[in-house]
């Protein structure tokens, strides 16, 4: 991938590239990779923002397409010198059905390695989860874990399953041959829970906020850390990746990395109040308001009407048992190994990432629709 100081050379993929994390990896790369020459987004949806990315100097090529289609997948990464695989189906409330998780995060990856072997493509870089890892079923908490923390990773859901399963299929595929003879070089980005502009889960937050009168109520306890990191910052990290797997191939190629940066540790709910507070949202109670027996019982009043209703209408709230459970685990990252081993520094400070993320959720400013 060796490429020469003048002509930029290089042809990039993204897959997802309109999904909350695609569209930062697009933007980042567009702004901080100047040896690109073309830069192919493939999406099952395309989005009209592509088009105003199209009137500058690198080649942007919208490709309207499905993971789950390896001769389109196929022809997308014909002639590209990096993809970086981010498409995947994230639903842990029920929406999508288990079989088209699998189908899409599963045989999806499948079908972007191949087509990397096919084409000749020897550098991947794929967007796993922490859910690899965990929480697992039991609860257990990772307490400022790392990449080699001993972690009992056991999953029931289908949506941690199938990213484990993906992972494990990218990081295997490290040192086959592609075509022309020479190894294809992989490796798996860990993030925790993203959020900044584009976030739908903290915009669904913000609109049940208003709905309440500008209430939240505590359901988790304080105590519990959950994982934070700015997406700005996982898409920096996806393009440093990218940038540095050929050079530093014997080192990263096959490797995972947790994504990080300076966002603080607190429960899901009390780090949601660092921006919906700002936007005029309070949270009520110092403690979880409802018993957690009531929790649980609620959990499963909600899984019982999304299956009496499922031939009627798709029920799907935010709690159900796993995201519960999840909320309620505490699992936290502290690892320094992307820095060490690719030189990852976070490029926006937690006060940016945060100020950042509250003025996109107002609606003053940000990229993601
Ligand atoms: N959001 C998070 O907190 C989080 C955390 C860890 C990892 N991840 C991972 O990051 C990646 C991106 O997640 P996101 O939050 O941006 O989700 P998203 O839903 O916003 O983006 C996913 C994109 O993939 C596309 N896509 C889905 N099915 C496709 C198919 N069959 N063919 C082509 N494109 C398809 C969607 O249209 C969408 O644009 C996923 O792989 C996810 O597992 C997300
Ligand atoms: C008890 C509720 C009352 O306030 C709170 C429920 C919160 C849940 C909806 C979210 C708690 C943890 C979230 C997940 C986590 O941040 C990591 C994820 C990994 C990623 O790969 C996809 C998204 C997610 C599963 C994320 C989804 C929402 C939560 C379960």
């Amino acid at each position: 991938m060796a490429a020469c100081a003048e002509a930029p050379e290089l042809v990039y993929l993204v897959t997802g590239g309109c999904g909350f994390l695609g569209e930062h990896v697009v933007r980042m790369l567009l702004e901080q990779e100047p040896r690109l020459r073309e830069l192919r987004v493939f999406d099952l949806r395309l989005s009209p923002w592509l088009e105003e990315l199209k009137t500058g100097p690198v080649q942007v090529t919208a490709i309207q397409g499905d993971v789950t289609q390896a001769h389109e997948v196929a022809a997308a990464v014909s002639g590209a010198h990096v993809v970086i695989h981010t498409a995947g189906v994230v639903d842990v409330f029920g929406r999508v059905s288990p079989e088209t998780i699998y189908k899409v995060n599963v045989q999806g990856t499948q079908n972007v390695i191949e087509a990397c072997v096919q084409m000749g493509t020897r550098f991947l870089v794929h967007t796993s989860s922490m859910e690899v890892v965990g929480p697992n079923i039991k609860g257990q908490p990772f307490h400022r874990g790392d990449e080699d923390t001993p972690y009992e990773a056991v999953h029931k859901h289908p949506y941690p399953q199938s990213k484990a399963q993906a992972e494990r299929l990218v990081l295997e595929a490290n040192g086959r041959e592609v075509r022309g003879g020479l190894t294809l070089v992989t490796c798996a980005l860990r993030p925790t829970g993203i959020y900044g502009e584009g976030h739908q889960i903290m915009r669904d937050f913000y609109r049940q906020g208003l709905r309440l009168g500008g209430r939240l109520f505590r359901a988790v306890p304080a105590s519990v850390e959950h994982g934070r990191v700015y997406v700005g910052n996982v898409a920096w990290m996806h393009v440093l990746v990218a940038r540095e797997l050929e050079q530093r191939a014997a080192l990263m190629g096959g490797q995972v990395y947790f994504c990080y940066d300076q966002s603080p540790y607190k429960s899901y709910e009390d780090f949601n109040m660092e921006f919906l507070g700002p936007c005029g949202l309070r949270l009520v109670g110092t403690r979880p308001l409802l018993p957690h027996w009531l929790l649980v019982l609620l959990t499963a009043l909600n899984t019982l009407l999304q299956w009496l209703l499922r031939p009627l209408v798709l029920y799907a709230p935010l709690l159900n048992p796993y995201t519960l459970a999840m909320a309620n685990t505490t699992f936290t990252v502290s690892t320094n190994k992307a820095q060490r081993h690719f030189g990852y520094k976070p490029l926006f400070s937690w006060e940016v990432s945060r100020a950042r993320t509250i003025l996109w959720l107002q609606g003053k400013e940000g990229s993601a629709q």
